[in-house]
């Protein structure tokens, strides 16, 4: 593995020393005035009364947020509740404005469109975390984020069933041929036909990636009266009657419908290709709803006309757009026109999670995650650091300080560390690793305000750091 560059996040490292020196006589842990509003409505929603005792860490208001892409209120007021500094944007940027933007914020929230390569996350020069608020972490160079300390977490599961549901209104409304007869009636033609159009009943649903999205979507499935089939890299319990097929081929050829809820992976690129249509029944249907790279749009083309594919519904494109707007004029996709001129294919844009119920969840369960990294480390729910988690400090342990050192994964590295903690009380101590990457997390008592630069200095200078942060 490279050697991680050694970043300084100075706005930060400020702010925690201003706020443990800014009155030197006064105890380490004097509660801010904002104290009543720590954690408050986040977690369980405790009121704001059973967490007041809760220590706040350092001065809030000197962490710096950038949310992108109209992140929902449910988030925004949780971290605005916290005295963070939100900076609030309905869209996502082109890259040379993100890389302006990112050089001092301490936290981003995303969504998917906004894309978070090494290129950009090497100008981050303060970023703590990363909160994709949404399924998808594709988006985000998660090794590089890793290997620079930056936490990536998203919300894996709050929008699958808004998904799913959108899946088995396209499953009916393909085998109905619903969007080119309710086109027609909007251009003033009435054409009433049941030649090639279906009852759902009986047919046969073929689920590629049966996790989160794929597994609500076989329940939902057989209520109608499907038989549900499904391919997945691992081996997985079936739900309901379901049956898993041993290889992506044997789905094709058993299913009526063809629906796809994979991550995007190198092996998921152009998965469903020319092979695999071939390899589909004749007048069989197509749904993806997963990534725009799943499926090789030219030769879906060529597919539906053939006939050989009698439908399709495609939620997600591949270069879709920053913003709401203009997508297939100037296109850069060359397939863009035939892909329109298309029968019996309903095209909607990336809007499978896009639901209130889904977007609120997703608001709550992403900024509570970024408010408990923030404030107090805690790393449970990440998807690239190791998850490590200790209770909150509350006001009655006064000199207290919470140490969070991640470095690479090597022998030695924690006797180093004790070494340099050895001076005081360490009341608790956890560390856990994920690939090249550990984290440790410390809680020690006996801990005078000028012990807390020399503990970082300390920390700092050791060969394995990748960031050392001292809270409280
Ligand atoms: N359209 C939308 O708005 C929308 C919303 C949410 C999620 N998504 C997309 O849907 C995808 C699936 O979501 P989920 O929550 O069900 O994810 P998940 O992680 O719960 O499930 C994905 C499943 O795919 C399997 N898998 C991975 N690679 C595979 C391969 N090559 N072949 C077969 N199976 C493979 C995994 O083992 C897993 O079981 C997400 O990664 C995201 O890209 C889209
Ligand atoms: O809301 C979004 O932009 C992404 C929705 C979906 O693709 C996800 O990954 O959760």
């Amino acid at each position: 593995m490279a050697a991680p560059r050694e970043i300084s996040r100075p706005a930060l490292s400020e702010a925690v020393s201003h706020s443990l020196s800014a009155s030197p006589a006064a105890p380490l842990h004097s509660p801010p005035a904002s104290q009543g509003s720590f954690l408050a409505g986040s977690f369980a929603h405790r009121p704001a009364t059973a967490t007041a005792k809760q220590l706040k860490p350092f001065n809030t208001g000197d962490i710096k947020i950038l949310l992108l892409e109209n992140v929902n209120q449910t988030g925004r007021d949780i971290l605005t509740g916290q005295g963070y500094q939100v900076e609030f944007l309905k869209t996502s940027l082109p890259e040379d404005e993100l890389i302006e933007k990112i050089k001092d914020v301490h936290v981003i929230g995303i969504r998917s469109k906004t894309k978070l390569t090494a290129k950009v996350l090497q100008e981050a020069k303060n970023l703590l975390v990363i909160g994709c608020f949404c399924i998808g972490t594709n988006q985000v160079d998660l090794e590089y984020a890793a290997r620079h300390g930056i936490a990536v977490f998203n919300s894996p599961f709050a929008n699958s069933r808004s998904v799913a549901e959108l899946v088995i209104a396209e499953i009916i409304s393909l085998a109905r041929q619903l969007g080119d007869r309710s086109l027609e009636m909007h251009r003033g033609t009435w054409n009433k036909v049941s030649a090639k159009c279906w009852e759902v009943r009986g047919k046969t649903l073929g689920i590629v990636g049966y996790g989160h999205i794929g597994s609500q979507l076989s329940v939902l499935a057989e209520a109608m009266g499907m038989s549900v089939v499904y391919y997945d890299v691992l081996t997985l319990m079936a739900i309901g009657s379901a049956r898993q097929v041993p290889t992506l081929d044997k789905l094709l050829e058993e299913a009526d419908f063809v629906t796809l809820h994979v991550p995007e992976t190198p092996e998921t690129k152009n998965l469903i290709s020319t092979e695999q249509f071939a390899r589909m029944k004749n007048g069989s249907y197509l749904i993806n709803a997963s990534r725009g790279t799943v499926v090789d749009i030219p030769a879906l083309i060529k597919a539906m006309r053939s006939g050989k594919i009698a439908g399709a519904a495609l939620d997600v494109f591949p270069n879709e757009p920053a913003a709401n707007g203009d997508y297939f004029v100037n296109s850069l996709n060359s397939w863009a026109e035939d892909l329109r001129g298309l029968n019996n294919i309903i095209l909607t844009p990336h809007i499978g999670g896009s639901t209130e119920e889904a977007q609120r969840a997703i608001g709550v369960e992403v900024a509570e995650a970024l408010v408990r990294y923030i404030n107090q480390g805690i790393t449970l729910g990440s998807v690239n650091l190791p998850e490590v988690t200790m209770r909150s400090l509350t006001l009655e342990e006064p000199n207290h300080a919470r140490v969070i050192y991640i470095h690479r994964n090597v022998p030695g590295v924690l006797r180093k560390v004790n070494e340099i903690l050895a001076e005081h009380n360490v009341d608790k101590q956890i560390s856990d690793s994920k690939g090249d990457i550990a984290y440790l997390m410390a809680d020690i008592s006996d801990v005078k305000t000028e012990d807390i630069k020399e503990i970082r200095d300390s920390l700092d200078a050791l060969s394995s750091r990748i960031m050392t942060r001292v809270l409280y």
